[in-house]
Parts: structure tokens; C-alpha cells; sequence
């Protein structure tokens, strides 16, 4: 799905007028009456419409408009309406107009009788720092949410005072537990603080056609696009039709990291995983993991001639290769590493085994100048923060900003490279500009094992013969449905996640996403 800066989505609007007649307030009237669709939608089958109490902050401009039809659908379905007009400082009640010296008192009244606030005071339109009585209107609402939990409020569009482009808030912007976004997500929403201010996220359909689409080469990823880009499973296969996955990682200090990535990659389809190890290592391995199979190496202190030649000769016939997690950076290793990048350079583009480089994969090439020049054609590199800092030459890389998303978009062009900028919203980026963000996701993911868990992940899809953007596109989704489903099940609220946890998920995110909302 299209992610949308203010600008793009001004275009589409205009657009849609010009071209097919549809002019403001035909859009409004579909963008109010979605709205009210989605939110009865998301009420059941908890509540009914019937008796639910709803106060309706109106805004000066069509994100008002939107919240008046909005208000219209859902009294006609039996909910009982109160609008609050922030200009006019009017409320209405049951049809009643109130204003004057005790509206104050009769608006703390509504707030405190609410199931529900609906913000529909600013959309994309803010254009100034929001007044001090639109601030102290929302005060109002942020307090009573803090004295009772069962008070939900749902932003029209965006909450009231965020940048749609930026992510910023006003301070007197208050987070929504739910937002229901017209037309498509908009940019700010997937950057901090934005992202925090969101709630869960629903999309209105406004009626624009389908052969109006924005220009933006940026996309949010969606379970829906998902379904699609997975790989077919026939009846008539056999393992060699998904394909053979090569491990890369392990070593004394971090050897759980293979036993998680190659896991992951079983989980997601591949055929079969194989672990690169040294006999060494090689009974840690084969007690904790049956299914792998193993190509043993010389021992780390051995030429790195003979260890890279030990995998090189393996790798025949494999449709991917991981390399880097838990490996370590002696320099040893990182001859081993160039060596078994220039044997993929040099084989024919069908021959080639699919690359993923994570870890300290990444970390061993950051030490070399234009690492980027050794890589294969289509590799996909998943660096966090401070891996991409340490590949962009000591750019310092922040967790979430929009700081982020024009690095990965550059990097990726330069690099040449299938760029996952992991974290809270992990970017994608493809040497052709195009970005992927991920919306999905909880902080359950913050430790350690994790990534392992997303590399394994995108190799074994691109055993499966997925294209490299794509592999990567589906497996930082399902990494986080997967902790979702976590999170579910086993009742964690936000800490307590293992990345082992995840594993035992992964298929059930794969089924799943057939049925996703977005
Ligand atoms: N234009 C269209 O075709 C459509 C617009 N839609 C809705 O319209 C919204 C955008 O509408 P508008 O452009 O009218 O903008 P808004 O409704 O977001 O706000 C603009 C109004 O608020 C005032 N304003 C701006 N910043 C303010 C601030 N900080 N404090 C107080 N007042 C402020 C402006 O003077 C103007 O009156 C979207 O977010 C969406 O909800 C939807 O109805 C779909 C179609
Ligand atoms: N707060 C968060 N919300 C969502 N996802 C997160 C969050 N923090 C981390 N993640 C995800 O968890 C994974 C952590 O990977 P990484 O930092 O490489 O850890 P490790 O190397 O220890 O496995 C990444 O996929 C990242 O996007
Ligand atoms: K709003």
C-alpha cells in the first residue's frame, strides 16, 4: 500500500477532481461514511452501536467535515452523539446547542460520559502550531483517558497537531488508540514520536479510483501484499523444490545464532538448511538441531584459504547463502568472507546462490573501503542502526527518525544494494529507490537473537527462488506477526520475548496473512 506525503495526497485529491468530477465534498461524504464503517467494524463484536456514547471534537476545516458525516452514519445506527465545535466553542447534545460562560463545565461533562472522542479537529491541513484552546480541549480529554482506561479515542485521518510528513507532534497533540487514515497511511506516522501517537491503524476508502495512484515510490507492507509475494507450495514437490539454504555464522562466543537463523529458515519453507560449522562445534549443533545437515570446515585457526575453500566446494547446487551471524571479526574470518564473495561474483547469475549479509557479516565488511564493490548482484544486507552507522563510513544512524528513511533510499542506490534498516519500522530500500516500511511490530523484539532470527528468515525464502526485495519484504513482515502471535499466546504484555520463541510462530504468520485486514 502507498504511503503519502501531504503533497502527494493534495495531488490525488485535485487529480480525482479534474479527471473524474470528484470533488471535495463527494470525497468527504465517503471518507465520513468509511469512517464511521470502520469504526463500527472495529467495536465488534465487543459492543453494539445501539446506547455507545461518542463526543465528536470538530475541527475548522474538511477534517471536521469528515468527523460531521461521520457523526451523521453512526447516529443513524443508534449511537448517542455530541458535537463539540472548537471555533464556535458550541456543543451540541441530543440536538440541543449549548454556548456561552458554562460550556467548559457541560464539555468536561460529555468527555466524562464518553465511550469514545472522536478527534476530528486537524488533518492534514495543520499548517501552525495549534492554539492554546485547542491544547487545552485535548488536555481535557488526555486527563480523563488517564483516570479510566475504557475511554478510546480515534483520531480522523491523523492525530490532531502531528506532521503527516515528518512525524512531529504539538504538544498538544494526545495519542489515539485507534486512527482511522483516509485514502492512505501518510509518511509521518511511521517515525517517532508520530509512531507512538498512532494506536492501531485502519485505512478508509475514500473512492478514489483504482487507476489514480500516487507517484510515491514509498509503500507500507501489508499482510495482503504479503500473501502474494510467497512462494506456491504444490502438491507435487518433493525438498529439493524449495530449495537448499547455506549457513555462514556460529563460532565459539555466538554459537546460537546458526542454530536460530538456520531454524528460521526451515520454518519459512526452505527445503533444507545446512550448517557450515567446524567439527569442533559440530556435536552443540547436532544435539540442538536435528533437521539441519552439516558441512564441516577446518577449524577457525586454519588457513582461510582451506576454510573458505571447504564451504566454496559445498555451495553447488544451494539457492542461498547466509553469512554472518555470531561469525566474529578476526581477520581470519574476514579473509574467508572476501574469498567466498569473489567465488559468487564469479558465477553465472543462475548458478549463484542468493546472498543475505548480516551481523558481523556487515561488521567485517565495514573495515574494508568500498565493501559494497565486493558484493554479488541482488544481495540483501540487514544492518540495525549501528551496523548501517559503521557501513556509512561512522554516520551516526538513529533508532527512528525520518533521518532514516532518505539514508537507506541513498545507500541502497549507491551500495547497490537490498537494504533492510532494521528497528521499530524497518526500512527496505532497493538500489532503484524504491522504499517498503514495515508498520507492524512490538518492542518484545528488542533482544538479543532476533535478527538472527529475520536473516534466516530471508534466506529461506530466497531458497524458495523469491526475488531479493521481495524475500526481504515478506520476512521482516512475518518476523513481527510472528512476535505478535508471541506476545498473544504466551501473554507477554511488552518484555520476556525469546527469539526462540519466535520460531514455533513463524509458520501460523504464513497462513495468516490471508486473512489480514490490511
Ligand atoms: N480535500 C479533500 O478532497 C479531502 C479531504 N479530507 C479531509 O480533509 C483534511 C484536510 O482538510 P483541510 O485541508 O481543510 O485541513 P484541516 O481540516 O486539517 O485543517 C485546516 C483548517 O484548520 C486551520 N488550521 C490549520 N492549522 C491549525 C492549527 N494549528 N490550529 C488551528 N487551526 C488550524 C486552517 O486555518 C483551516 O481552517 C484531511 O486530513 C481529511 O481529513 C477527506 O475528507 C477526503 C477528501
Ligand atoms: N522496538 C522494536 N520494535 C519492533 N521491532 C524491533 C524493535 N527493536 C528491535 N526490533 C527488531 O528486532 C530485530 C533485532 O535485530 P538485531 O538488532 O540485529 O539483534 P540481534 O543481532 O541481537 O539478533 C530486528 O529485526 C529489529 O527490527
Ligand atoms: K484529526
Amino acid at each position: 500500500m502507498h504511503i503519502v506525503t501531504i503533497s502527494e495526497m493534495r495531488e490525488l485529491e485535485a487529480q480525482a477532481e479534474s479527471r473524474y468530477g470528484l470533488t471535495s465534498p463527494i470525497l468527504m461524504q465517503n471518507a465520513g461514511k468509511s469512517a464511521a464503517d470502520l469504526f463500527e467494524a472495529h467495536l465488534l463484536p465487543t459492543y453494539s452501536l445501539k446506547g455507545l456514547k461518542v463526543l465528536f471534537l470538530i475541527g475548522p476545516g474538511n477534517n471536521g467535515g469528515d468527523g460531521l458525516v461521520m457523526a451523521e452514519h453512526l447516529e443513524h445506527a443508534g449511537v448517542l452523539i455530541s458535537l463539540y465545535y472548537w471555533k464556535d466553542k458550541k456543543l451540541v447534545v441530543a440536538g440541543e446547542q449549548q454556548q456561552g460562560p458554562d460550556i467548559h463545565e457541560a464539555l468536561k461533562t460529555q468527555i466524562h460520559n464518553a465511550d469514545y472522542v472522536i478527534d476530528a479537529l486537524l488533518g492534514t491541513g495543520r499548517s501552525r502550531p495549534m492554539p492554546e484552546d485547542m491544547r487545552d480541549l485535548l488536555a481535557l480529554v488526555k486527563t480523563e483517558r488517564e483516570q479510566r482506561d475504557d475511554l478510546n479515542v480515534v483520531a480522523i485521518d491523523l492525530p490532531s497537531g502531528l506532521n503527516a510528513d515528518t512525524g512531529e507532534v504539538d504538544p498538544g497533540s494526545i495519542a489515539a488508540n485507534t486512527t482511522i487514515t483516509l485514502a492512505y497511511p501518510k509518511l509521518g506516522f511511521f517515525f517517532f514520536p508520530g509512531r507512538d501517537y498512532i494506536g492501531d491503524l485502519a485505512v478508509g476508502d475514500i473512492g478514489l479510483p483504482d487507476d489514480l495512484q500516487p507517484s510515491s515510490k514509498t509503500e507500507m507492507i501489508t499482510g495482503q501484499q504479503v500473501h502474494k509475494l510467497l512462494p506456491e507450495r504444490p502438491l507435487n514437490s518433493n525438498k529439493g523444490t524449495f530449495g537448499k539454504v547455506m549457513l555462514l555464522c556460529g563460532s565459539l562466543p555466538y554459537p546460537g545464532s546458526a542454530f536460530l537463523a538456520g531454524s528460521s529458515a526451515a520454518r519459512v519453507g526452505a527445503g533444507l538448511v545446512t550448517l557450515a560449522v567446524t567439527e569442533k562445534m559440530l556435536p552443540f549443533y547436532a544435539s540442538s538441531f536435528h533437521e539441519a545437515t552439516f558441512a564441516i570446515l577446518p577449524e577457525e585457526d586454519a588457513e582461510s584459504f582451506d576454510r573458505a575453500n571447504a564451504l566454496i566446494e559445498k555451495l553447488a547446487g544451494y539457492k542461498a547463502l547466509l553469512v554472518g551471524p555470531g561469525l566474529g571479526q578476526s581477520a581470519n574470518t574476514r579473509e574467508v568472507i572476501l574469498q567466498v564473495l569473489e567465488h559468487l561474483r564469479s558465477l553465472p547469475d543462475k548458478e549463484r546462490p542468493r546472498l543475505v549479509i548480516d551481523a558481523d557479516g556487515l561488521n567485517n565488511l565495514s573495515a574494508l573501503e568500498r565493501w559494497w564493490t565486493l558484493l554479488p548482484k541482488d544481495t540483501v544486507i540487514t544492518p540495525h542502526p549501528g551496523e548501517m552507522g559503521r557501513l556509512s563510513a561512522g554516520i551516526k544512524v538513529s533508532g527512528g527518525n525520518i533521518e532514516r528513511l532518505e539514508l537507506a533510499r541513498t545507500k541502497a542506490r549507491e551500495w547497490q544494494v537490498n537494504l533492510v534498516l532494521k528497528g521499530s519500522c524497518t526500512i527496505l530500500a532497493n538500489p532503484e529507490g524504491k522504499i517498503r516500511i514495515n508498520w507492524w511490530g512490538n518492542p518484545a523484539l528488542a533482544t538479543a537473537g532476533t535478527g538472527d532470527v529475520l536473516a534466516g528468515m530471508i534466506s529461506g525464502f530466497l531458497a524458495q527462488g523469491m526475488p531479493s526485495f521481495d524475500a526481504a519484504t515478506a520476512a521482516v513482515y512475518l518476523h513481527t506477526a510472528a512476535a505478535d502471535l508471541v506476545n498473544e499466546y504466551m501473554n507477554i504484555e511488552r518484555a520476556g520475548l525469546l527469539a526462540s520463541d519466535l520460531l514455533p510462530y513463524i509458520p501460523m504468520t504464513l497462513v495468516n496473512t490471508e486473512f489480514s485486514e490490511l
